[in-house]
């Protein structure tokens, strides 16, 4: 094991080629401060609303799994309609895969209020026995879906600095300028730049 090494626990290939993108944009860098290594584990999601608790719960099994003396972080994605107070929030996951993409759109058809936001929120465990939370956010709306279908609500979600784009009508780059993980990632980013150049 490089001693540099933080894992990273996702089963979700969108999720890790964004991470990817903003946390190590030059995987052959020999001087990096970090290696970013996956692994796709299942691990259990608590219920709940709080973002922080789900995440450090995921990140606490991580980090009993991999073992001490070994960094680890997770993150966990919500996405939460400001007309029904903050839900489906982090069970947003389990309506696209339960009733697609169309009827989530259409449980907000009766209100005028379509706004939401998208929360990322990331756990790191250190490997010393010190957890870390970092949350990004990025305000939109919920739309008809446009643009491909391949990552989770991307097509159904315009953030507000978008000029009228949902996520999948984005480059990929334009995405993560903007978008919660973006945000949350960078967060996290400098907390690792920071702690190696201590
Ligand atoms: O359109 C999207 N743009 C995004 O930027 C985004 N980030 C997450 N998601 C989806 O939201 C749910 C989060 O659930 P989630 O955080 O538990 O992820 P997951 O279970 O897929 O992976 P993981 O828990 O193994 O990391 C899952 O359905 C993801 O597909 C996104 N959809
Ligand atoms: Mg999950």
């Amino acid at each position: 094991m490089a001693t540099n090494e933080i894992i990273f626990i996702t089963g979700n290939e969108n999720k890790l080629k964004e991470v990817q993108m903003i946390l190590a944009p030059d995987a052959s860098q020999t001087n990096a401060s970090f290696v970013l290594v996956n692994r796709a584990l299942d691990l259990d999601e608590v219920q709940g609303v709080d973002l922080e608790e789900i995440a450090l719960h995921k990140c606490k099994q991580a980090a009993a799994i991999v073992g001490p003396g070994r960094p680890v972080f997770v993150e966990d994605t919500a996405l939460c309609f400001d007309e029904f107070n903050g839900l489906p929030g982090a069970y947003i996951k389990w309506f696209v895969k339960s009733m697609g993409l169309a009827k989530i759109v259409k449980m907000l058809e009766p209100f005028e209020n379509k706004d939401a936001q998208a929360v990322t929120t990331i756990a790191y465990a250190d490997g010393e026995g010190t957890y870390h939370t970092f949350q990004g956010i990025t305000r939109g709306r919920i739309v008809d879906s446009r643009g491909p279908t391949t990552f989770g609500w991307d097509s159904i979600f315009e953030p507000l600095e978008a000029q009228g784009a949902t996520y999948a009508e984005m480059h990929k780059k334009a995405k993560n300028l903007i978008s919660q993980r973006g945000r949350a990632f960078a967060k996290f980013k400098q907390h690792l730049l920071d702690q190696a150049n201590r």
